[in-house]
């Protein structure tokens, strides 16, 4: 059963910065659809500034795209805040990359893990102590966590509160926003492995946000790549892992061992979306690709369906008869 449609959605920006005596125009997002089928976790890579963020808060309704539509369990978010909003909200939650900003640090870790249930009206008093309890076993924190405060817990206990939290209102999607990247390299793999055991327990659906190929080839069934604003490239994680077919998927994922320095090399080359890139007709990649054309310069790639299951926008893929 499919949980989540996003059709066509756009989200344009205004910057701060002048060009030629106007403000630019940002495409952070543009005409991007994705599915996601109940139980699946999809991951949204791409360098920073591709625009998985701002598809991440379109999805929960924290931003308003300018065109298409965000259809949850068959209902297309509301644009009004109102009680559908917030019903909808419930079932949607979000995890962000830093636990300790997303969490009061007055506040005990038992209630920050109920604070949702308040704000929601889920349970009596003993019912909320009774889930706090249920969900700290549920990420492995046990003893008297519940009674300390944020500043008292590790980085990776933090994020274990912040995916308990998520939970209180039983979502059924996650957005998962780098989870693990401000963490240690060897808790990362732990909250990882924690978090597919609570896709499980709770039958999640999660949209996985991150630049890491390696934190979303060991957790995710799919794959969306982002590249300035669009997608260019999805289908399931093992067949793009094994045979990346987008010229930009193939060079993330060759650049894994120093993801990193690399993605600092591309943002210093094309960081931000200029007014030519976004007005441009013809391929956002064209001028970083090792197989452009002259249609690549004229003509803007559509995703297709190049095998079952896989679609890429990239006319050199298309004219060549599929993944390489
Ligand atoms: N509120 C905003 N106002 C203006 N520009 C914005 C805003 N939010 C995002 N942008 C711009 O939109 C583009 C996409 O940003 P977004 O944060 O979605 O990318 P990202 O892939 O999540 O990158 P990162 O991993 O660095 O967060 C960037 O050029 C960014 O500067």
């Amino acid at each position: 059963m499919t949980l989540l449609s996003v059709n066509a959605i756009t989200r344009r920006y205004t910057s701060p910065g002048f060009c030629f005596g106007r403000k630019r125009p940002i495409v952070a997002v543009e005409n991007v659809s994705l599915s996601l089928q109940q139980g699946t976790i999809l991951g949204l890579v791409g360098e920073s500034g591709s625009g998985k963020s701002t598809t991440g808060k379109l999805v929960l309704g924290l931003e308003k795209p300018d065109s298409g539509e965000v259809i949850f369990a068959g209902n297309p978010l509301p644009a009004a805040r109102d009680s559908s909003w917030r019903s909808l909200r419930a079932q949607m939650q979000m995890v962000y990359q830093d636990p300790l900003a997303a969490m009061d640090p007055r506040m005990t870790i038992s209630s920050i893990i109920s604070e949702p249930l308040h704000i929601h009206g889920i349970g009596n008093s003993d019912e909320r102590d009774e889930r706090v309890s249920v969900l700290l076993r549920s990420v492995g924190l046990g003893g008297d966590i519940g009674k300390r405060y944020p500043h008292e817990l590790s980085g990776g206990q933090r994020q274990r509160v912040v995916l308990a939290r998520a939970l209180a209102s039983g979502p059924r999607l996650l957005v998962c926003d780098e989870p693990v990247s401000a963490l240690d390299v060897s808790i990362q793999a732990q909250i990882l492995n924690l978090l597919a055991d609570l896709r499980d327990e709770f039958h999640l659906t999660i949209l996985f946000i991150s630049h890491d190929m390696r934190a979303v080839r060991s957790i995710c069934d799919e794959l969306a790549v982002m590249y300035l604003g669009n997608i260019v490239e999805i289908g399931q994680t093992d067949d793009i892992v094994h045979a990346p077919a987008h010229p930009y998927t193939r060079a993330l994922m060759s650049a894994v061992p120093a993801l990193g320095r690399i993605i600092t090399e591309m943002d210093l080359i094309d960081g931000e979306v200029d007014s030519g890139s976004t007005e441009t007709e013809g391929c956002k990649f064209y001028r970083r690709c090792p197989h452009a054309t002259y249609r690549c310069r004229q003509e803007r790639p559509r995703l297709a369906a190049v095998v079952p299951g896989r679609q890429v926008a990239c006319h050199f893929v298309e004219e060549n008869g599929g993944v390489p």
